[in-house]
This record gives structure tokens, sequence and C-alpha cells, in this order.
């Protein structure tokens, strides 16, 4: 499911842009000529017999027509070509850091942190742990078929952000404007042809109403569940081989049965326990060792800067992590440490009181009245957080990898300063440096500008062009 990874468009460089603008207004001119040319030639035919002229206008008109969109064609891809701009004048740098919106480091006083996938990372090793644990717990607790153990994680299958439609068992890329990708549904792991989507769903377009919730889940009966976080790729791969294997046995199954099931095996991966003891028993193997974590923060700390962390993850698995990435000093480095905050529901519930963890893990019963260094907390809400710190509004800037349980409520209910670490970006820019894809796209520009002049020309010859060059557009997509 290669493809699903296609790289963001938004981040073509304005260079590019111009460049290809001006290659269409290249072609443009030189139809205007072809056109005039062809105009004197229809003229010609007119001084012939009016019997023979009506045919040998038709012929000719519907022959020149194409003949000239061709012929602009043509010369507006040997422009394309001459004119590319080289890959290394257009290439960005994969370890850029992207600003939306004009901020000064200098001003920001208070810097916070999620933890998974924010300050640690994983290798794949991880998705393979919680891909065969869960798999095993479909078998071992559900009662799933023994042959599902014959099935590994498949890395690159698919990408967050994908929706998978519980009910017909399909997953699939749909768009910000609820589009079905054509081409991106599959079933099992196979792909579905274009026909039977369109067929299935009257179209391609999805209602609001069937998609999932803001932060990714499917209530009131919506069918459409999207996977927001890396957590979810073991996930998608699990769901997609068990669908897998039913249909290639034949087995008839309830699809919406699959997913619950699916979903438990993961939660009881995570709320169980399994995945952090075995994370804890061989920190190296699974987590990537951040080599400038640690002088980052401490920069952060010795200019003065407030730090905190707030995480789902509980004490003892982040503790044994940032130990290993940071040291065994970070507790001194950070100001609140909040673990197991329950995010979303952290920034949204204000009736979840803060409370204080030991570093045993005991929880104690006194209220909380105020965060302080070096102490654990559980829980809590941002509401309290916000009166206890008074750290608000955009001196705060935080980091987290989840669009939406950590960064969307932040930024437009409370005003924070966001980041958003999105380690795709970084293959997916590098795709993008690749001479393929800056050949692919300034074609493609070129060839929409085309597509935009001539679908004008009504006449069937022209429409049949046009139709072709629709056709080529898509398959380049
Ligand atoms: N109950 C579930 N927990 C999950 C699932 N996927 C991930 N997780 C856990 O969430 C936190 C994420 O921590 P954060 O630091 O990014 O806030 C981590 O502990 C995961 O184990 C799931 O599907 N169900
Ligand atoms: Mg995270």
């Amino acid at each position: 499911m290669g493809h699903l990874s296609a790289p963001l468009s938004c981040l073509l460089s304005p260079g590019i842009a111009s460049l290809l603008r001006r290659h269409v207004l290249k072609a443009s001119h030189h139809f205007s000529a072809v056109s005039r040319r062809r105009g004197r030639g229809r003229s010609d035919l007119l001084s012939r017999s009016r019997a023979s002229a009506r045919t040998d206008r038709a012929s000719s008109a519907c022959g020149s027509s194409a003949d000239s969109l061709w012929s602009v064609y043509n010369h507006t891809k040997r422009h394309t070509q001459d004119a590319m701009p080289s890959v290394s004048s257009v290439s960005v740098d994969p370890d850029s850091i992207f600003a939306n919106n004009e901020m000064s480091l200098r001003d920001t006083e208070v810097y916070g942190f999620d933890y998974d996938y924010t300050l640690a990372f994983y290798s794949s090793h991880l998705h393979t742990l919680i891909f065969d644990i869960a798999r095993d717990i479909l078998i071992s607790k559900h009662r799933y078929p023994e042959g599902l153990r014959a099935y590994e994680y498949i890395p690159d299958f698919a990408v967050r952000g994908l929706h998978y439609d519980v009910q017909k068992a399909l997953l699939m890329k749909i768009d910000a404007f609820h589009y079905i990708q054509l081409g991106t549904v599959y079933r099992g792991l196979h792909p579905v042809p274009d026909e039977e989507v369109v067929a299935m769903y009257d179209g391609c377009h999805v209602p609001l109403e069937i998609m999932s919730d803001f932060y990714g889940k499917s209530s009131h009966g919506q069918s459409m569940k999207q996977f927001m976080d890396i957590f979810s790729l073991p996930e998608m791969s699990l769901l997609s081989c068990v669908n897998d294997f039913f249909m290639k046995h034949n087995i008839d199954y309830e699809p919406v049965h699959l997913h619950k099931d699916v979903k438990e095996a993961i939660r009881d991966v995570h709320v169980k326990g399994i995945m952090y003891r075995a994370v804890e028993a061989d920190i190296g193997k699974y987590i990537c060792y951040g080599e400038q974590s640690h002088a980052v923060l401490k920069k952060l700390h010795e200019h003065g800067k407030k730090m905190f962390l707030i995480t789902n993850s509980p004490f003892d698995f982040v503790d044994r992590g940032m130990s290993y990435i940071v040291g065994r000093d970070w507790r001194d480095l950070f100001d609140v440490v909040i673990v197991q905050a329950d995010k979303p529901g952290f920034f949204n519930d204000r009736r979840k009181p803060f409370r204080r963890v030991t570093d045993k893990g005991a929880l104690l019963w006194d209220r909380i009245h105020k965060l302080e260094k070096g102490q654990i907390y559980k829980q809590g809400n941002l509401y309290e957080f916000l009166r206890l710190t008074g750290w608000r509004g955009s001196k705060v800037l935080y980091f987290g990898d989840h669009i939406y349980s950590d960064l969307a409520d932040l930024t437009l209910k409370h005003g924070w300063r966001t980041g958003a670490i999105v380690p795709e970006l970084r293959e997916e820019i590098k795709i993008m440096n690749t001479e393929e894809y800056v050949h692919t796209v300034s074609w493609m520009q070129a060839l929409t500008g085309l597509i935009e002049q001539m679908q004008v020309r009504r006449d069937a010859a022209s429409q049949a062009v046009v139709g072709e060059w629709i056709r080529e557009r898509q398959a380049m997509r």
C-alpha cells in the first residue's frame, strides 16, 4: 500500500509553482498561434464545393483540432522537460522544522511534552511486538483460528490517518473533503477495484454522519473509524491479516465482531501492561536513543524555561524510558510530571482531580493544592493544571504526536502554541526530493494547465484528447 503515503503537495516550493505557471503560459501563447493557423485552414476549405466541403470539413476539423491539441501537448512537454528545475534547487531539508505561524522561542516561557512518539521514539520491533501479542490474544482469548499465527506484521502496509469501514471491512484513504481516494481501498491484503468501490459507496463521497468523531473514535453506529495514532499501525495490519485469512478460507464472519475483537486485543496489549513490561525488559531493542534529547532539554532548563510532561503512559514505563533517553537525572529537568493523564479527556473533562503517585506506584489520597517539582501526578485535568501553574496562552509550547489527542484542543480551546511531531514527514520529504517526484509534479501541473484551458472546446475530437489527458493525470496521481 506504498502509494497511500503520497507526499504532501502543500510542501511544494513556490519556486516550482511559478516555474510551472510560466510553462503553461508559454503553452497557451503557442496554442493561440496554432488555432489562428487552423482558422485559416478552415476558410480555405469553404471555397470547395458545398457537398464535399461538408464532409471534408467535418473530418478535417476533427483531425485538426485533435492534432492541434497534441501539438500543444508535445510542445508543453518539451518545455516542461527543458526547464525542469534541478532537484537540488527545489529540495527540502528532511530535518527542518516547519512553522505554520510566526513565534519567538525567546517569548516561550514554558515547554510541555508528550512522551510516546514525542520524547520516546520506538524501533519497528515495537510494532512487531504489538502485532504478535494481539494476534496471539485473538487466538487464545477470542478463539480465532490457529492458522492466523502464520501472519506477521507487515511494516509498510498502512500509514497513519487511514479510515476503516467497520461494516464492510475495508481500509482506505479518505481526503479532507470526505472523498474516498480511488486506488487506496483494501479488503484484507488486496486492493479493491475502483468500479466496485464506486458501486458500494454510490460514488466516492462519504457523508459526515458516518465518519468517526474528532478524536478518530466511532460512536453512535458510525462505521468509518480513523486511525490517527502511530501505535495503531499494527492494529490496521492485524485487521487486514485476519480479514485476509477469513476470505482466503471462505469463512463466513461478521466484520463488526472482528473489528471489536481486534480493538480489544490491542487494548489488552497496552492496558494489561504487556507492552510496557516487554519494552522495559529490553529497552535498547525498542527505544531509539535520541542523541540530542538530553542536550536540548538541558539547554532549555539552563535558559530558565519551565518544563512539564503530560503522558498517558504509566510512571514506571516513562521512568525507564526517560532514564535511558535523557539520563537518570531527567526528573531534575522537569517542573511538573503527569502520567496516565487520559488525554484527550484531560483537556476537556474538568471533573478528574490530580492524584499523587509515589515512586513505587502507590496512589495517595491527599487533595492537591500545588503541582510540585520532584513529585509525580496521575490523571487531573487541564483546567486545574492552568489554575495551579498559571501557564496559560501563547507563552506555552506543547509538543505531541497525536493531532487530536495532543494538539487540537490545546490550540483551539486554550491558545497554547503546539508543535506536531510527525515522523512520517522525513520519508515524505525524501520522496519529494527525488528526481522522479519533481519531474512528475512539474509535468502534472503543466498538464493540469492544459486541461483547464482546452476543456472548453466542445467538439468530440478535442473532448477525446482532453479525456486522455485527464486519464494520464489520474494515473500519475
Ligand atoms: N488503551 C489503549 N492504550 C493505548 C492504545 N494505543 C496506545 N496506547 C497507549 O497510550 C499511551 C500513549 O502515551 P502518550 O505518551 O503518547 O500520551 C501509551 O502508553 C500507549 O501504550 C490503545 O489502542 N488502547
Ligand atoms: Mg504520544
